[in-house]
């Protein structure tokens, strides 16, 4: 009989991780009141709209904001080799002319924003990323320091976007610590400057959640690209939430490990044994779930977006912020 995906997922409420540094930086960003600040805010492309951060939302507004969707190379559906070549840059900026779309149309900021689609290994977005600092900053008032801080979810990829900015404007090697973990960063950070000829600097931050989830599903998506920490979901069910995309898209993106099958339990110990990720007490599945998370994270499991592109699906997602916002 042909293999039929699941077209649901079930799964128990998880809560939220929201621990105390990240109220304590929420706090301080909403506190800084100069025109001059730029604000970088760092979306994964894999979700692009799960990891837009509805409580940064009301003051990010107000601000000099450039939206960066780093991790492209992950949400490619066009191309699956890790090589950035000019067409491919092509594609994954159209790709992104959706999600431009959406917020034009939904927010109303005051002052300029930019979406850029980003990969933070590839100088070529480093130089347009840098052209449009440049922009905001030509528009900063003509004395005065221009900072500019790097925001948004845990692990979207902030100190590495700062590190490579560094790298192509100043050729200076890394100034920010990166980790495949969330939560590396955990106070903002001393400044870093950028230009040579400009009185600007970069300052870190540290990552930030939502205090509590507008939709269930975001903290299994949120799990499975790395934004949460790990253990707070289980890894089991995320990668039952794994398995239940990677069905729907093409189960042939794990044939090196197992047939098609909707069975979790089936799927790790079958990957145990193709992987050779048995341990020496036999099957552990915590062992084999955190290797099969490791693989979708660096792209060998394929390439794609978790979240619809779909605008109703925005709209929805801001309706539930607006009862949040209310029920305040
Ligand atoms: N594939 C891919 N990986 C990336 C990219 N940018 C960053 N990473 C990886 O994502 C992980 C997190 O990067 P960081 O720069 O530490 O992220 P952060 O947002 O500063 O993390 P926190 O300090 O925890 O909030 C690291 O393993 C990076 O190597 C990218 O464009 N593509």
């Amino acid at each position: 009989m042909a293999f039929v995906a699941r077209q649901t997922f079930e799964y128990q409420m998880p809560s939220t991780w929201y621990p105390g540094h990240m109220n304590k930086t929420l706090k301080r960003l909403k506190n800084l009141t100069s025109s001059n600040d730029i604000f970088v805010e760092v979306r994964d492309a894999r979700i692009p709209l799960t990891s837009r951060n509805y409580v940064m939302e009301d003051f990010l507004n107000k601000k000099n904001r450039i939206i960066v969707y780093n991790k492209c190379d992950l949400a490619d559906t066009f191309h699956t080799k890790a090589k950035v070549s000019k067409h491919r840059i092509q594609n994954l900026a159209q790709q992104f002319q959706n999600v431009e779309c959406w917020f034009k149309e939904t927010s109303t900021p005051e002052k300029s924003a930019f979406i850029t689609p980003y990969v933070s290994k590839a100088p070529y977005f480093a130089k347009e990323l840098l052209r449009l600092i440049r922009t905001l900053v030509d528009q900063a008032s003509a004395n005065g320091r221009v900072y500019v801080y790097f925001v948004g979810m845990p692990n979207t990829g902030k100190s590495s976007i700062l590190n490579s900015l560094r790298n192509v404007a100043l050729r200076k090697s890394k100034s920010a610590i990166v980790g495949n973990y969330p939560g590396v960063t955990k106070r903002i950070s001393e400044i870093v400057r950028l230009f040579n000829d400009m009185d600007v600097y970069m300052l870190d931050t540290p990552g930030i959640m939502t205090p509590s989830i507008t939709k269930p599903e975001d903290m299994l998506k949120l799990s499975l690209v790395g934004c949460v920490k790990e253990g707070i979901v289980h890894p089991v069910t995320v990668v039952d939430y794994l398995l239940f995309h990677l069905n729907r898209i093409d189960p042939s993106l794990y044939s090196k490990w197992s047939l098609p099958t909707n069975d979790v339990d089936e799927f790790l110990q079958n990957t145990a044994y193709k992987a050779r990720k048995l341990t020496k007490g036999g099957f552990d599945e915590n062992f084999v779930s955190n290797y099969v998370i490791q693989q979708y994270r660096i792209g060998r499991l394929g390439r794609f977006q978790l979240d619809t592109i779909d605008k109703n699906e925005l709209l929805i997602r801001l309706h539930n912020e607006q009862n949040k916002k209310n029920a305040k």
